[in-house]
């Protein structure tokens, strides 16, 4: 060691998130404002995004930079969610925007499971630590709400029922330790043209508000996060989640294969055939329940133990139907500041 005083590191605080599956999900038709209302059961799973904001000089603004596999396929402007999560932080509170971000990705991109939200849910309670804001849980959640429908879920964690927009949460008990596999692809689904498809196979499209439509789908802000749109007559079907909710509560994998729902999954089928062929190899591989995670185009296998996973895993690399296979375990905690 030389008698040279180093400086101090820059103060930095690291989040981590998780990636989601859903249970079951089911959906309603559009609303007015391009939403679509929800009844879903979501599990956070072990594969996380990793978000660290550093301190930078006043006046540098917001500097993003990300890593780990398909980190190349990442946005690294303000369309980064984790990006305008920082923003949002800075604008609710009245501080500056200097930071700069790096975001760590276990989530596959575009795949159903998340990612992005993850990565703003991550980003909003790294900033709020960073600057020492002083935002409460719930603020989070409402600036959360109003990036995206799966970011209140990503700073949740563990399993919970969502309703609205998926953004209305109530957390679900659970018993014990789930077995997952994922079967990742190469090219991502984009989640409005999946729920478009939706509508257009369940009879719902909208008919005349086309040039809505393609602000929707080209991200720009609506309505979202008005609590108040109309979804009357919208809803989604009820259906009956009383055996999912037991199997939860049992920490009963062969039921909860059972219970598992996904409404999307044929808009997802109908984008991407080709999905058909891993579920099937999954089902031949014995999985307690395979579907396609969120819109997809991933797909969730229900493992009855880590070495199912891994077998369920090698069918679909020895099929040659997916570009990467990941295993992880659910339920998995909300955001956590790890450093
Ligand atoms: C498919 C799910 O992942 C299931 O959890 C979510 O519903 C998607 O959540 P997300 O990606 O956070 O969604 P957002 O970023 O808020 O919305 C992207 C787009 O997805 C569609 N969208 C999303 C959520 C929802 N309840 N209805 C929708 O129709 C809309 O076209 C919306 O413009
Ligand atoms: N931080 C981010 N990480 C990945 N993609 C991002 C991010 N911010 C914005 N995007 C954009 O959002 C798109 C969807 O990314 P994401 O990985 O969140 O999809 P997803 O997992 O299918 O989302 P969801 O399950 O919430 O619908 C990407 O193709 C990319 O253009």
């Amino acid at each position: 060691m030389s008698g040279h005083l180093h400086a101090a590191p820059e103060p930095s605080v690291t989040v981590r998130t998780p990636g989601k599956v859903n249970l079951v999900l089911r959906s309603g038709a559009r609303r007015d404002d391009g939403y679509h209302p929800l009844s879903t059961v979501f599990q956070a799973v072990s594969l996380f995004e990793e978000v660290t904001a550093t301190h930078v000089a006043p006046g540098t603004g917001i500097t993003l930079t990300v890593s780990g596999p398909q980190a190349d396929v990442v946005p690294l402007d303000e369309t980064n969610l984790a990006w305008r999560a920082a923003r949002a932080v800075a604008g609710h509170t009245g501080m500056d925007a200097d930071v700069a971000l790096h975001i760590h990705k276990g989530v596959p991109v575009a795949g159903g499971m998340a990612g992005g939200s993850a990565d703003a849910a991550a980003a909003l309670v790294a900033c709020d630590a960073l600057w020492d804001a002083g935002l409460s849980r719930h603020e989070l959640t409402m600036l959360g709400a109003e990036l995206g429908a799966d970011v209140p879920f990503a700073l949740l964690g563990h399993t919970a029922v969502g309703t609205g927009r998926g953004d209305v949460l109530t957390p679900v008990l659970t018993r014990g330790e789930f077995h997952w596999v994922f079967a990742v692809q190469d090219e991502g689904l984009s989640t409005p043209s999946v729920f478009a498809r939706f509508d257009e196979l369940s009879g719902t499209a909208p008919a005349a508000d086309h040039a809505e439509a393609a602000a929707v789908a080209a991200g720009r802000p609506g309505a979202a996060g008005r609590p108040d749109a109309a979804d009357a007559g919208r809803r989604p079907d009820p259906g009956d989640d009383a055996g999912l909710m037991t199997a939860l509560r049992a920490g009963d994998p062969t039921a909860l294969g059972e219970a598992l729902h996904n409404d999307l999954q044929a808009a997802a089928l109908d984008l991407r055939p080709e999905l058909g062929r891993v579920l099937e190899i999954a089902r031949d591989a014995g999985t307690l329940g395979a579907l396609v995670s969120g819109s997809g185009p991933t797909v969730a296998a229900l493992a009855r133990s880590r070495r199912h996973a891994l077998a369920i895993a090698a069918a679909w690399t020895s099929a040659g139907v997916v570009a990467s296979v990941w295993t992880a375990t659910g339920p998995a905690p909300g955001a956590r500041i790890t450093g």
